[in-house]
């Protein structure tokens, strides 16, 4: 089978794909060699979905030599129920374990494999396996999907000696993955079920528009796919996406692509088994200088620094233009997202040759702002930056409203206030008469694209242009990364990789344990500790959890629970 021809019609169809297919990826057909994973995530929807429905089964099975298996998506073994000895012996003799993968691409032709290749219910009989040592047994495996999505999620495979098997065997395996699949229905469709019922209740409210997502899911109303393009609706459900994990009613005004604004209200939807999602219902806000001025993206943005990202270029332009226009601007975002960067840059890109002032108002004592301010203000012509404008005290904002009102303002000076994300709403409003215009910067995860060119930009930046390049792989990692602390943390990030690493190729190994994980908060400084010495426990025990659990003396339930809510993410 592994060198000769075979004849077409002595074989069924979709064995002879299927050694096609093991032929190509050159397996073993006189043993059976297959990668193993010590500790396999048992904590998924799948298992507890199955649980009860394994045992019945086992149960019934008590008196037969039938062993039951279930694989995750990837035929990775994840459980098996065998009361029979000599058939437990042998199916460990030939790595149909847990822990083990049944894939064509390690095992060749079998049932798990080969029905998770083929996306359907396949019996595979003796000598149809393609590896020898299988061939006193049969297999029926069944594919398991996501009663909403459709999503292949798993496998359950019946497996008996060759000699005891019949047609039996796929129907019982197709009755049993079935009843696995109704059980899902019960946990997942529940939750589906609440996420569609509340999305429907605000579909019939009113006009607008309505959409509803859970970590599969997403339904969006025609208003949605009418009034929104198509980068406006990908930013929208990011941010519902983003939304998911607060479990309270929130309500926020975003820049779209577009250059529309859009106000939000986000209300999270929970079932009997747990939170189902949220429905987010949008109006579109009529500001039409914004939304007349549709921004190409492939312009290059304001000098000194990098960017293609919808919202990342649209949020430079409309600084770059309030700074050539001299309309005084607030420029609120994240922490770290690049609100300082843009506030220079666009002062660049309209009057270089005049200064740039950068009042830092965070930790300034009472009044001790006056002397800079009134000095940049009086210096004519440039830029003057109040940075950290909302740290001020209300008194003190006061103070400087009624400074600025005094002042004899040249119309050549432009002023920019840095605000951290949803501080501006309870700024002093004399204050803010100064300040017309406003501009939200987005964080990174909203431009995630631009890690690409904000790398280099930044080793640049350190002094390692040249000398550093990211490889492929670390880059991977990087723009899987939420960076809560934005394009400042990137900048942490790399200035950590340069002091191990002064030149050649930034390999994931290079790169400090943060960039592990998908965490969507701002750590505190414990929490950063614990999560890098359990990153590092996973590297050095190879991605074994019991190992790295057992070396940090935590229990196995506490560290899965911890990679849970501190994102990481290390292959075995
Ligand atoms: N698009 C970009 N291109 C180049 N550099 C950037 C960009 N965005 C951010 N940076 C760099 O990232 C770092 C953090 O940016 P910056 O200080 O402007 O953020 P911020 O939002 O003002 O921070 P804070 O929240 O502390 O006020 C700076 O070194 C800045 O030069």
């Amino acid at each position: 089978m592994s060198t000769e021809e075979v004849d077409a019609e002595s074989v069924r169809k979709t064995i002879l794909a299927s050694w096609w297919r093991s032929r190509t990826h050159r397996v073993a057909a006189d043993q059976v060699k297959t990668p193993y994973v010590a500790d396999p995530n048992l904590e998924t929807p799948l298992l507890q979905s199955a649980g009860a429905v394994l045992d019945a089964l086992e149960d019934k099975l008590s008196d037969l030599a039938v062993s039951v298996v279930l694989t995750d998506d990837q035929a990775l073994v994840l459980d098996r129920r065998t009361e029979d000895r000599a058939l437990e012996r042998y199916l460990d003799g030939v790595q149909l374990a847990r822990g083990f993968s049944y894939a064509e691409e390690f095992v060749g032709t079998n049932g798990i494999g080969t029905a998770l290749e083929g996306r359907q219910a396949t019996a595979v009989f003796g000598h149809e396996h393609y590896a020898e040592n299988l061939d006193t047994l049969a297999c029926a495996g069944v594919p398991i999907r996501h009663p909403i999505s459709g999503q292949v999620l798993g496998l359950l495979d019946l497996t008996c000696w060759k000699k005891d098997a019949g047609p039996l065997l796929l129907a019982l395996a197709k009755a049993t993955a079935h009843d696995i699949e109704t059980e899902l229905t019960n946990q997942v469709g529940l939750r589906e079920l609440s996420l569609f019922s509340a999305y429907l209740r605000a579909c019939r409210r009113g006009q607008g528009i309505v959409l509803a997502v859970n970590n599969d899911l997403v339904m969006l109303n025609d208003h949605a796919r009418q009034l929104l393009v198509p980068e406006d609706q990908a930013a929208l459900l990011a941010r519902a996406v983003e939304a998911l994990s607060s479990q309270s009613d929130r309500s926020l005004s975003m820049d779209l692509p577009s250059g529309a604004r859009a106000r939000l209200s986000y209300t999270p939807v929970s079932s009997d088994v747990g939170p189902a999602g949220g429905v987010v219902r949008a109006r579109l806000l009529q500001e039409p200088e914004v939304v007349s001025a549709r921004i190409d993206t492939r312009q290059p943005v304001l000098p000194g620094i990098v960017g293609t990202g919808a919202l990342w270029v649209r949020a430079c332009h409309s600084v770059g233009r309030f700074a050539r226009d001299r309309k005084w601007t607030v420029v609120e975002g994240e922490p770290g997202s690049g609100k300082l960067a843009v506030a220079r840059a666009a002062h660049s890109g309209s009057t270089a040759s005049a200064p740039c002032e950068v009042v830092e108002l965070d930790g300034i004592k009472a009044g001790e702002w006056e002397a800079p301010v009134r000095r940049a203000l009086l210096k004519g012509p440039g830029t003057v930056v109040f940075r950290h404008l909302d740290k001020l005290s209300q008194e003190e904002q006061r103070a400087l409203a009624a400074v600025l009102d005094d002042a004899r303002l040249d119309a050549r000076v432009w002023g920019v206030a840095t605000v951290s994300e949803g501080e501006q709403d309870g700024l002093d409003t004399d204050l803010m008469r100064h300040f017309p215009t406003s501009v939200t910067v987005p964080p990174l995860r909203h431009h995630i694209e631009d890690v690409r060119v904000l790398v280099p930009f930044l080793l640049a930046q350190l002094g390692k242009g040249p000398l550093l390049h990211c490889s492929p792989a670390a880059l991977q990692l990087l723009l899987r990364n939420e960076w809560p602390g934005n394009a400042a943390q990137l900048r942490q990030v790399l200035r950590k990789v340069v002091h191990t690493r002064r030149a050649g190729v930034i390999e994931p190994e290079d790169l400090p344990p943060e960039c592990r994980t998908v965490v969507k908060r701002v750590l505190n400084p414990l929490e950063s500790l614990e999560r890098d010495a359990i990153v590092r426990s996973l590297l050095d025990a190879d991605g074994n959890k019991s190992r790295a659990a057992h070396s940090l003396g935590m229990s196995r339930a506490t560290i899965y629970r911890k990679i849970r809510d501190y994102g990481i993410d290390i292959p075995s």
